[in-house]
């Protein structure tokens, strides 16, 4: 089944997704209604917070469960004024089947999972299927999937691809063999870097020569050359349309080059870019895997471009990259950034404005609020790379804590006070 054009037509909400809000105080209330009269009220399948205390629960003390009977025996107290007209056995069996529903509502989730890596499989299957289909009706992009370009050497392989300030300052020519080396590892091949088997490392003296911080904590440094970009731009309208005709599939809804077989461009950027220049800007940040997709804007939204603009969001990503790729064109398109997560007042928000660059990238940890302005002329793309690390900020606080911006975990159930 193909998707409509509708359901991957977003108009910058994040995700893409149609929303409805509620507030939080009126959600939790109905939830709290519906199940407080509910004798049998343990909902670990409706409702996670139960299955995230069974499961805690489980974990801290023994005979969690045994706990459980002072509900109904004080319910049945208050109401009656008589002892419990539940038995032991009751007892007995309302843990059991609050045990079955845990178990239920585990197996539950481990079947959307399982789901869920199946469909992607799939997905990527049917989408690799179709690449060579794709090569034959514009051969002019088989370098883009062309592993070879593994076992070039640096020089061939950088040849176009990279912007002439990184180029020049990251790269060198050894004078015996004439070789183009990468500065911070010169013994390496291209295989071994994009691997990860061999690890760059940069010195600040050459970061300073790079690097701009165009407002704070939001840092700029070159990275692609113009024409590239252009090729980029390319490939990625000619996917989308190539996916857009073949009513038998549904098309990436986002384009993850490394979805459809290109992992170079990604290994590249995470390797020499990301990881090692994170450490120096990001508070010693390790990063750990990486995914990337593109965005695409334009005035009028289609296919191609679904995006006009981007509501403020945080980034599911420890540190992001933000390549910008052109068009030449484009007018409106600006990233404002405004405080970090967590931080945000009612009062209006002090934005910074930045004007991207073509080629050149944007880096800033996920969770600083960030926003892009209505395309006003021209379409506009963007490489976006999100990366984790599970021991970081993100990693180290709980989801919940996360989406409800508490800065002190004591009232969450993950909190060293809860018992
Ligand atoms: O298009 C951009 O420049 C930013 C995109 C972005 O922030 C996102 O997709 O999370
Ligand atoms: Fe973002």
């Amino acid at each position: 089944m193909k998707a409509s054009n509708a359901a991957t037509l977003g108009g910058g909400e994040i995700n893409e997704k149609l929303r409805t809000f509620h507030t939080a105080t009126n959600d939790s209330d109905e939830k709290r209604a519906s199940l407080v009269d509910h004798l049998d009220g343990f909902q670990p399948q409706i409702c996670k917070a139960h299955l995230w205390h069974a499961l805690e629960g489980f974990e801290r003390y023994p005979n969690y469960f045994h706990r459980w009977k002072s509900r109904i025996d004080s319910r049945e107290q208050t109401e009656d004024h008589s002892l419990s007209c539940y038995s032991e056995s009751d007892h007995s069996e309302k843990e059991m089947h609050d045990l079955l529903k845990l178990e239920q509502a585990l197996r539950d989730t481990a079947d959307s999972v399982r789901r869920e890596r199946e469909r992607i499989t799939q997905q990527r299957t049917t989408w690799m299927q179709k690449i060579p289909q794709f090569l034959q009706e514009y051969p002019q992009f088989r370098k883009f999937w062309d592993v070879a370009l593994y076992d070039e050497d640096w020089g061939k392989w950088c040849h176009g691809i990279l912007h002439p300030k990184l180029q020049e300052l990251v790269f060198t020519t050894n004078t015996t063999t004439g070789a183009t080396q990468l500065k911070a590892c010169p013994e390496a091949t291209v295989a071994q870097i994009l691997s990860g088997a061999v690890r760059v490392e940069w010195n600040i003296s050459l970061l300073t020569k790079l690097l701009d911080e165009e407002c704070s904590d939001v840092f700029s440094i070159p990275i692609l050359s113009g024409a590239f970009c252009r090729e980029l731009i390319q490939l990625i309208r000619s996917l989308r349309q190539f996916f857009a005709q073949d009513t038998t599939i549904e098309p990436p809804r986002f384009f993850s080059l490394s979805h459809l077989g290109i992992t170079w461009l990604d290994d590249f950027l995470f390797r020499v870019i990301l990881y090692p220049i994170s450490i120096h800007l990001f508070d010693n940040i390790h990063l750990d895997w990486y995914h990337s997709f593109v965005a695409g804007y334009a005035a009028q939204p289609n296919c191609v471009t679904p995006r006009q603009f981007l509501v403020p969001h945080t980034d599911d990503s420890e540190v992001t990259l933000n390549v910008c790729l052109g068009d030449e064109d484009f007018e409106g398109g600006l990233l404002e950034f405004g405080p970090m997560r967590g931080q945000l007042t009612k009062t209006k928000i002090q934005t910074d404005k930045v004007q991207p660059r073509i080629g050149y990238g944007l880096l800033h940890v996920g969770r600083l609020m960030h926003q892009v302005t209505p395309i006003t002329a021209g379409d506009r793309f963007a490489y976006i790379v999100w990366t984790r690390s599970w021991t970081d900020t993100r990693a180290k606080q709980c989801p919940c804590c996360w989406l409800n911006h508490r800065k002190d975990a004591g009232t969450c159930i993950c909190g060293p006070q809860w018992n």
